[in-house]
């Protein structure tokens, strides 16, 4: 028996009556309606997955419009509807008409039996189909909202980020790419969500893609997607992301990581708009807006030639520089308050404080890692303090050199080369260029090491 609700409505009670008999064997429940006026009470009761609708109910009257009132009335009432016509020899051009206003397919009568349930069938197929869709529409606008939702609180009052917020409106709906450069942690994600969000393209999707994270073997497939039999692991056809940013916005996090060979090939992708799957000669078009980031100085890369400059120039239609919260502590207070609340909130410890003099020492701290850094330690108060008061400013910033202190000490050089760039960049508040002066390095080979070490 087949789970499935097939509803009949048919003015010549012996057409119906036959059709359930043979239907009732194969399906789970088989309505039948001789009165087409009974169709909206009907619909409100049961949610039918194959609707059979005869075209003309008055006797003498071929023309369909009765058909064609009521198979707008289904697919308003459920607009997944799957409604199979029943119509006469001599109809055909009435059921072509009827497909375009958005049944299915059609029977003939008299019909037989076997072409009756194989026209069912393929009809279930699609409800089927339809319902998936519409099920991953929902999960993915549930998913998208519960980002968004994440992302939405943008914190702060300071006239440095002020300048970061009117930059965004002015730019949201140019469709202008953009580059936005920061320190780890500064919020630039959320930058790129913030443009998304007031664009012409909030609608559609939203996708980032962390260039440092995907290897230069992976690169190709996953942006660019595959062909079945690409290679051996390609065992079926793969859109990439460019392919599925296509209308939506597509975020490249941590573009200063990309290795020269794979900037190439990004460029190649945003002069010609058009990606190749790999495997496959066929150019796909694609439409997206292109929204960068990253914590390397990337101009400074261009004279050093480890970034093109012609792909800096593709990329940096408008930049936006995002401030460290060292530059912008006026609004420290702001965030501490706002995570406090959320962290209260998820860990049940209502009514929790900060003591004023912490505050004052969390405005002092230079806080290099910057907002993130900031959300973190406020979680780690939250669970740790015991009172209501966080009155130890050891609680937020327990930080590098207390860690370096107590627990874990290096024990190779490697570990201690860690740990020795850390405190310089600590030392000199995260200014690259002065940390590495002072340990008598160029900043390109700095950078490699803070690459190597995940710093
Ligand atoms: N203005 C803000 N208000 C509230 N929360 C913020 C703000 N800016 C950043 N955050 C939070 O700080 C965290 C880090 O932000 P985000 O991931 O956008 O930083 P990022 O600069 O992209 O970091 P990275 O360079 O490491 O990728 C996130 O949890 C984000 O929600």
């Amino acid at each position: 028996m087949i789970p499935a609700k097939v509803l009949i409505i048919d003015d010549d009670r012996d057409v119906l009556e036959t059709a359930r008999m043979f239907l009732k064997q194969e399906f789970s429940l088989v309505h039948i309606e001789e009165s087409p006026e009974k169709i909206p009470a009907v619909l409100k009761t049961t949610e039918y997955d194959v609707i059979l609708l005869d075209m003309n109910f008055k006797r003498g009257v071929n023309d369909g419009e009765e058909g064609f009132y009521w198979l707008d009335q289904i697919l308003k009432a459920d607009t997944q509807a799957v409604v199979i016509l029943i119509t006469a020899y001599g109809e055909i051009d009435l059921a072509v008409k009827a497909i375009k206003k958005g049944a299915t397919d059609f029977v003939l009568k008299p019909w037989k039996n076997q072409k009756l349930m194989a026209t069912i069938l393929a009809a279930l197929q699609l409800r089927k189909s339809k319902k998936e869709v519409e099920k991953l529409k929902e999960t993915q606008e549930k998913l998208s909202d519960d980002i968004n939702h994440a992302y939405a609180d943008f914190i702060g009052e300071s006239p440095a980020i002020q300048r970061v917020h009117e930059l965004i409106n002015r730019v949201a709906d140019a469709d202008a790419d953009v580059l936005i450069l920061g320190e780890n942690g500064t919020g630039k994600e959320l930058v790129a969500r913030a443009i998304h969000q007031r664009s012409s393209r909030r609608n559609n999707v939203f996708i980032n893609v962390d260039l440092g994270a995907i290897s230069e073997t992976l690169f190709e497939s996953e942006l660019f997607g595959h062909v079945k039999g690409a290679f051996t692991d390609a065992r079926q056809d793969k859109a990439g992301r460019f392919e599925l940013a296509s209308g939506g916005t597509l975020f490249l996090d941590e573009i200063g990581n990309l290795s020269l060979a794979l900037q190439a090939k990004l460029l190649t992708v945003l002069q010609h708009r058009s990606v190749q799957r790999v495997g496959s000669a066929k150019a796909i078009p694609v439409d997206f807006r292109l929204i960068c980031a990253t914590n390397m100085p990337l101009h400074e890369m261009v004279f050093e030639k480890t970034f093109r400059q012609d792909l800096l120039y593709r990329i940096n239609t408008v930049e936006i520089r995002v401030p460290s919260l060292r530059e912008r502590v006026d609004d420290i207070p702001l965030l501490a308050e706002h995570f406090l609340t959320r962290y209260a909130q998820k860990y049940k410890r209502a009514g929790m404080k900060i003591d004023k003099s912490v505050m004052n020492k969390l405005k002092k701290y230079h806080w290099p890692g910057n907002i993130r850094e900031l959300q973190h330690a406020i979680e780690r108060a939250v669970i740790l303090n015991e009172g209501k008061v966080i009155e130890s400013p050891e609680l937020f910033i327990s930080g590098i050199q207390h860690v370096v202190k107590k627990e874990m000490l290096p024990q190779t050089l490697d570990e201690m080369e860690k740990v020795f760039i850390q405190q310089s960049l600590q030392q000199n508040q995260g200014n690259v260029s002065n940390t590495a002066r002072a340990l008598g390095l160029t900043r390109t080979a700095l950078y490699r090491r803070m690459k190597r070490h995940g710093l």
